[in-house]
């Protein structure tokens, strides 16, 4: 069952590029290849930080093939693959085009930009959850440009078929609203929340600066998890400033940038309208590079 594995740190990967702007499968396989050896718990291809919107549907269905492939037998971390859109049609078919690829489960954002109505959100959502394949909702306001309240959240939690969702609105409030309301998964998208969020209920973060450092935000969850919360508050505060430069600038350039300095990747190019990180942010982020190898 998916809903029992959504715990812990799960990495939304970043899709790395050759410096011509090409998909690096290469990198890409190092990438993933390290992620599951510093033990994430789950992986998301096709998410906000991989790219989505300029990534094409081949290209991000080659990156799960590698995923499945490299994560190997099916009751591994599992692998979700981002396919929300706009257009519920188009969500359903990247939707069942997951499941036909094998994923355990689908990350869709809220409609975004058409701004519908509450009753046309729970519509999409029964919909794409129609499909078959475990549905993680993803609320994220300040890109959507659609707020949803703690009663249309609960909403889409009690339909069949969606497991969770990823609240990232801003803060904890959600977390705490909806704790007593349901019994699915709730996870945190916004990075600098992560142990807050575990405090107040959710089971685990899908956060775009466990692409470094893998290990230590994974050391976070399991202090966590052991009751040993005044050290993972200490092992959290010390990721703080780096999360704080990872969301610096759009991400995830900053994050490609880091990962290009280890060597991972073999570029940090990212597509426009993304742009590569200023030479501030580089110098301010230097000091990084060897806790991120
Ligand atoms: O790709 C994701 O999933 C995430 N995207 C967020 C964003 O870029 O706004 C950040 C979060 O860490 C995960």
């Amino acid at each position: 069952m998916l809903a029992e594995r959504l715990k812990g740190v799960i990495v939304p990967v970043v899709a790395p590029f050759t410096a011509e702007g090409k998909m690096d499968t290469e990198s890409f396989r190092r990438l993933v290849s390290k992620l599951l050896a510093r033990k994430a718990h789950g992986l998301i291809i096709n998410g906000t930080t991989g790219e989505s919107p300029t990534v094409g549907a081949e290209e991000a269905e080659r990156l799960v093939e590698i995923a499945l492939e490299l994560r190997g037998n099916e009751d591994g971390t599992p692998i979700l693959v981002g396919t929300g859109s706009n257009d519920t049609a188009e969500a359903v078919r990247l939707t069942k085009r997951a499941k036909a690829l094998g994923a355990d489960g689908a990350l869709v954002v809220t409609p975004y930009y058409n701004r519908p109505s509450v009753q046309g959100v729970l519509e999409h959502y029964r919909r794409v959850a129609d499909v078959g394949l475990p549905v993680v909702a993803y609320h994220i306001p300040y890109r959507t440009g659609l707020e949803l309240g703690p009663d249309a959240l609960a909403a889409i939690l009690e339909i069949e078929g969606v497991v969770g969702i990823k609240e990232s609105s801003g803060g904890i409030r959600n977390f705490i609203e909806l704790g007593g309301r349901t019994d699915k998964a709730l996870l945190c998208g916004d990075d600098l929340y992560f142990l807050a969020a575990l405090c107040c209920g959710a089971s685990g973060a899908m956060m775009a600066s466990a692409n470094v450092a893998t290990e230590r935000f994974v050391g976070v969850y399991d202090l966590f998890a052991d009751g040993r919360l005044p050290e993972a508050r200490a092992a959290f505060n010390e990721l703080v400033p780096l999360v704080r430069l990872l969301f610096a600038e759009p991400n995830p350039a900053p994050i490609k940038w880091l990962l290009a300095q280890t060597g991972l990747l073999a570029s940090d190019a990212v597509r426009l309208p993304i742009t590569p990180i200023s030479p501030e942010l580089r110098r301010q982020m230097e000091p990084f590079v060897d806790v991120c190898r």
